[in-house]
C-alpha cells in the first residue's frame, strides 16, 4: 500500500547527515544526486541543446554535476549562475564542470532548461527579477526540468513563495517532499520522477500507493464480508449514492435506513424506511452491522441532530461525512471513526491549525483519535498514530456534486471488509481516484460506483 516516502526539508537534512556520518563524503552524495537527475533528464530530452541554471547552494551544485555529465554524453550544454557557489560541494561541482558560466540575467534561452536555482534550502521567495528570468527561460524551452523542486516553492507546505513557472518534469531527489504532492506546488510540473540517492527515510509519511486487495475466501458469506448500514436523512439522493458505492466496494451487504420510501435503485441494497430517531436506534440494534455511515444527505435540522445522536449512541464503528461533520463537535467524535472532511468541514471542526495540510491532518487525527481523510485535489489521510498517506493527481473532474458521497460509501465498505480504519481509508481514496480515471471526463457522481468493480479487480 505504501508508496515513496515523503520527507520535510529538516528530515531530508537529517537523512543526508546520517549518510555523511556513515562515511560517505559530502561531494559523493552530490555526485549521486546529479547522476540520478542527469540519467532522468537524458531519457526525457536526449541531445537537445540545454541551459542549466545554477543557484548558490547545493541545488546549484546538482546543476553543475548534471551539466558536466550531459556534456560528456554529447549534449551542447551551457550554464548560467545566480552568483557564486557558497557551499564546499557546490564549489567543487562548479570546478569539475570547468566550462564557462554565464550570468543568469543575460543568458540566452535553449531548447532544454534545467532549474537548479533552489531546492529545499529556499528560505524566501525569489527576487522578482530572478523569478521573471526563470519564467522566461522556462517558457522558451520545449523541455523544462526542475531539480528536486521548482525554484520558488516552499518545501514543507507546497506554498508558492514567488511566481513559479510550470515545468514539464520535476526530479525529486532522495525522497518526495510535501511540495511534490500538496497544491499549489504540485501543480507546477506535468510529471514527477523520483531519483533515489541511497538515503534512509523515516517511514511514517508516504505517497498513497496502490493497495493489494483480496477476493473473498471460500468460507465467506454476506455477513462475514461486512454489513454496512447507511443512515440517511432529508436529502435522499446523497445517502442512496453512498449506499450504492458501498455496495460496489466489496462489502457483503448494505442496508439503507432512509426517511423516504424506497426509490428505484440497485435491488441489492436493502432499503428500509426509518423515520424517527427512535426508529434509527431500533434499526441499528443489530450485532451483524460492521460499520455505520452517516452524514450524506442527513440534513442539519433538529431531526437530523436526533438521528445523528441515535446513530452515535448505537456504538458501531462510524464513518462520518458531510452534515455529520457539521453537526458534531470535534470532542464528540467517537475514537476509531473515520472522518472525510473537505476544506470547509475541516476548518469548522478543527479551526485554523498551523502548518501544512499534512501537519493539520495529523494534528486533527491525533486530537480526535480518528482517521481523517482531508479531501481536495490533494487528499491527506492521517491516522492518530502519526501515519500519513498523501494522494495527489486525482482527476479534476471529481470536483462535481456527490463524489464525496461516493467516497464516503466506499470508505464504509472498505472498513466493513478490512476492519482497519487507516487501511480502509487508503484503499478507498485509491479506488475512488481510479474509478474517476476510468470514468473519463465530465462524469457525474452516479457513474463512479459502476467503475468500482474494475478498479477493484485491477488490485487483486
Ligand atoms: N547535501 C548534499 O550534498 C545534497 C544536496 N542535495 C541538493 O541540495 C538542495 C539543498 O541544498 P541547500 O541546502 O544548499 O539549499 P538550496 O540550494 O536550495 O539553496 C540554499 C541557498 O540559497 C540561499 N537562499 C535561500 N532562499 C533564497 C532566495 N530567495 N534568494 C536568494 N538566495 C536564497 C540560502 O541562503 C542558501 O545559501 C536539495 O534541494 C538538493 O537539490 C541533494 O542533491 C542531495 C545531496
Ligand atoms: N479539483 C479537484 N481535483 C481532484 N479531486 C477533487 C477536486 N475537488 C474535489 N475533489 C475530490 O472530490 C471529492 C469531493 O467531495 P466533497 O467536497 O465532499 O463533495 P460532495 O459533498 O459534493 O460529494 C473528494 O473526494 C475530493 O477529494
Ligand atoms: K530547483
Amino acid at each position: 500500500m505504501t508508496g515513496a516516502p515523503i520527507l520535510t526539508a529538516a528530515q531530508m537534512r537529517a537523512a543526508e547527515q546520517a549518510v555523511f556520518a556513515s562515511g560517505v563524503p559530502d561531494y559523493a552524495l552530490m555526485e549521486r544526486a546529479g547522476a540520478a537527475a542527469a540519467a532522468i533528464i537524458w531519457r526525457a530530452g536526449g541531445l537537445r541543446d540545454m541551459l542549466v541554471l545554477c543557484g548558490p547552494g547545493n541545488n546549484g551544485g546538482d546543476g553543475y554535476v548534471i551539466a558536466r555529465l550531459l556534456r560528456e554524453r554529447g549534449v551542447a550544454v551551457r550554464v548560467a549562475a545566480l552568483g557564486e557557489s557558497r557551499t564546499p560541494s557546490s564549489q567543487r561541482a562548479r570546478a569539475e564542470w570547468g566550462g564557462p558560466v554565464e550570468d543568469l540575467a543575460t543568458a540566452a534561452p535553449a531548447t532544454q532548461v534545467v532549474d537548479a536555482l533552489f531546492g529545499t534550502g529556499l528560505s524566501r521567495g525569489l527576487d522578482a527579477a530572478v523569478a521573471a528570468r526563470l519564467g522566461e527561460l522556462t517558457q522558451a524551452a520545449s523541455h523544462s526540468h526542475a531539480i528536486d523542486l521548482p525554484s520558488g516553492v516552499e518545501t514543507d507546505s507546497g506554498a508558492l513563495l514567488s511566481a513559479v513557472p510550470r515545468f514539464r518534469l520535476c526530479v525529486a531527489l532522495g525522497a518526495l517532499k510535501p511540495a511534490h504532492l500538496l497544491y499549489p506546488a504540485a501543480g507546477c510540473f506535468d510529471r514527477l520522477i523520483y531519483g533515489p540517492i541511497g538515503i534512509a527515510a523515516p517511514d511514517q509519511v508516504h505517497r498513497l500507493g496502490p493497495p493489494r486487495l483480496m477476493a473473498p475466501g471460500v468460507e465467506a458469506h454476506k455477513y462475514t464480508r461486512g454489513l454496512v448500514a447507511v443512515v440517511g436523512g432529508a436529502m435522499a439522493g446523497a445517502a442512496r449514492l453512498a449506499a450504492q458505492s458501498a455496495s460496489s466496494s466489496g462489502a457483503g451487504m448494505v442496508r439503507l435506513f432512509a426517511m423516504d420510501e424506497a426509490a428505484a435503485g440497485p435491488d441489492a441494497i436493502i432499503h428500509q424506511q426509518v423515520q424517527t430517531a427512535a426508529d434509527v436506534a431500533i434499526a441499528l440494534d443489530d450485532e451483524r452491522i460492521a460499520v455505520v455511515l452517516v452524514g450524506p444527505g442527513l440534513g442539519r435540522d433538529a431531526a437530523a441532530r436526533d438521528r445523528l445522536a441515535a446513530t452515535v449512541t448505537a456504538g458501531h464503528r462510524l464513518v462520518l461525512d458531510a452534515d455529520a461533520l457539521t453537526l458534531l463537535a470535534a470532542d464528540a467524535i467517537p475514537q476509531g471513526s473515520i472522518l472525510t472532511p473537505h476544506e470547509g468541514e475541516f476548518r469548522r471542526l478543527f479551526g485554523d491549525l498551523p502548518g501544512s495540510k499534512i501537519d493539520r491532518a495529523r494534528v486533527a487525527a491525533a486530537q480526535c483519535g480518528a482517521v481523517v481523510i482531508y479531501k481536495g485535489a490533494d487528499s491527506v489521510i492521517a491516522a492518530p498514530d502519526g501515519r500519513v498517506a498523501v494522494a495527489a493527481g486525482a482527476s479534476t473532474w471529481l470536483s462535481t456534486a456527490g463524489t464525496g458521497d461516493v467516497l464516503a460509501g466506499l470508505v464504509g465498505g472498505r472498513l466493513a471488509v478490512t476492519g482497519d480504519p487507516f487501511r480502509a481509508a487508503s484503499e478507498a481514496v485509491w479506488l475512488h481516484g481510479d474509478a474517476a480515471r476510468r470514468a473519463g471526463a465530465a462524469f457525474v457522481a452516479d457513474d463512479l460506483p459502476d467503475a468500482l468493480p474494475a478498479a477493484i479487480a485491477a488490485r487483486l
